[in-house]
């Protein structure tokens, strides 16, 4: 097991960087680029773990995917020559490569065996693998489909109208690709909007979709064309460090080029709940998804509710604003967030362990927690439990704990950051 020592920081953090691609955006550019005919070129790619197993999935399908730094290269002839894998495929520890890939594959004519790392299969799979039995998927997998392994036989689908019962992006677009490739149309009806990236992005690749509020609508049989694809930065590893500018007096830092799609600002909004100084400057848009430049500057934070519909937006960041929270003053609650339970780890029993052995005073409650601020953070020896936004968190409080801190199994932050490490220290004075 792998130990990081981390020390607090002397003075404020001050500066500006931009940090990697967007992880669902990578995801998702491979993955169409795959399915069209034609040369595509993605840059600022994500070569996190997490994104590498996208690409190793897609090339074990026959597409011919080269990569210099955060370039690639995708040359694909098309859907119809993806060809069956000869080895099961591994999706690591990447949830959205897993249930994206399953969506995809259910409907193409290949034989699939699939499986993921000790993590990814406790994560469910009923999700995915429920609606697309009721489009004429043919899926068997462990503890009745529940869960990975899975062996995928591709069938030829048929559109449905599904109203999900979870809140997943992660679903909507494994629905939405199985839709691409069935017969007739596919209307997937969400409770709450989550993260939209599959759908602003099918247009790109000259892909047809319909959208109306919370419903959306995929014509199947559709062929894609080749794009050229720059993925804005990642907001989700923004968060850290506007976290740490956040809660270390005296900062004032600005992330560049970050991905400001309204589906995604959610830490924005909750920050600004809770009293930040965070200003989003320079928008525009790129590739259909909107970038900005994002401030901020250290004020003192008070405790806030976050619940409802805003937490689809910042599902991702609820363990560094948990952070936030400890250094808030009063109560801060975050609600309807059960989702937490079923990432990488038990997020919300992980962010109250790994809170409460700094020192601070956390609720775990069944769907979200419960922060009472201000608490004064004590250096501890703590886990990652392989997970990389708890492994990132624990960064950034060891920032403002007394004493060091010891971070077993931290090699897991290069799933979503790899280099993040060195990014903080550029905004060390
Ligand atoms: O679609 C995506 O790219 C993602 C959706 C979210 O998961 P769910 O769909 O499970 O909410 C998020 O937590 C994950 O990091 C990425
Ligand atoms: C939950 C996450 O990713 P995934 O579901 O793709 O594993 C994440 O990146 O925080």
């Amino acid at each position: 097991m792998s130990k990081i020592t981390l020390k607090p920081i002397e003075h404020a953090i001050d500066g500006k960087l931009s940090v990697p691609g967007d992880k669902s955006i990578s995801h998702r550019a491979v993955i169409f680029s795959s399915l069209a005919e034609g040369t595509s070129h993605i840059s600022n790619f994500l070569s996190g773990e997490d994104c590498m197993r996208t690409i190793q999935v897609f090339r074990d399908l026959g597409v011919d995917i080269e990569q210099s730094g955060s370039n690639l290269t995708i040359r694909s002839n098309g859907l119809e020559s993806l060809k069956e894998a000869e080895r099961p495929v591994y999706f690591g520890n990447s949830g959205t490569t897993a249930r994206l890939v399953t969506g995809l594959l259910s409907g193409l004519p290949l034989f699939t065996t699939c499986y993921g790392d000790p993590s990814l299969s406790k994560r469910p799979m009923d999700r995915v693998v429920g609606p697309l039995k009721k489009m004429g998927a043919n899926i068997e997998g462990r503890s009745n489909g529940r869960l990975l392994p899975l062996a995928i036989k591709g069938n030829n689908l048929q559109g449905i109208t599904y109203e999900m019962p979870v809140k997943s992006a992660q679903v909507k677009s494994a629905l939405l690709l199985a839709g691409m490739v069935a017969a007739g149309e596919t209307t997937i009806i969400e409770q709450v909007r989550t993260r939209d990236h599959t759908e602003q992005m099918l247009p790109q690749f000259g892909g047809e979709i319909s959208i109306q509020d919370k419903e959306i609508t995929i014509r199947g049989s559709q062929q894609l064309q080749p794009a050229d694809l720059a993925v804005p930065g990642d907001i989700s590893s923004a968060a850290f460090f506007l976290v740490a500018a956040a809660i270390i007096p005296g900062s004032s830092i600005l992330v560049e080029d970050v991905g400001i799609n309204p589906t995604r600002t959610g830490l924005i909004k909750a920050l600004e709940m809770m009293g930040a100084d965070i200003t989003v400057k320079e928008t525009r848009k790129i590739g259909g998804e909107a970038v900005g430049n994002v401030e901020i500057k250290y004020q003192e934070l008070t405790g806030a509710v976050i619940e409802g519909e805003m937490i689809p937006s910042l599902i991702d960041e609820l363990p560094i604003l948990a952070l936030a929270a400890t250094q808030a003053s009063g109560v801060t609650k975050i609600k309807d967030a059960g989702e937490l339970r079923v990432k990488e780890t038990d997020r919300i029993a992980a962010v109250a362990q790994v809170l409460s052995s700094f020192g601070a005073e956390v609720t775990e409650e069944e769907d979200g927690l419960t922060i009472y601020g201000k608490a004064s953070l004590k250096a501890a020896e703590v886990d990652s439990y392989m997970d990389h936004r708890i492994g990132m968190m624990i960064a950034v409080a060891s920032l403002i704990a007394e004493g060091e801190t010891v971070l077993s199994n931290g090699q897991c932050i290069d799933i979503s950051y790899p280099g993040f490490f060195k990014d903080l220290d550029s905004l060390k004075k």
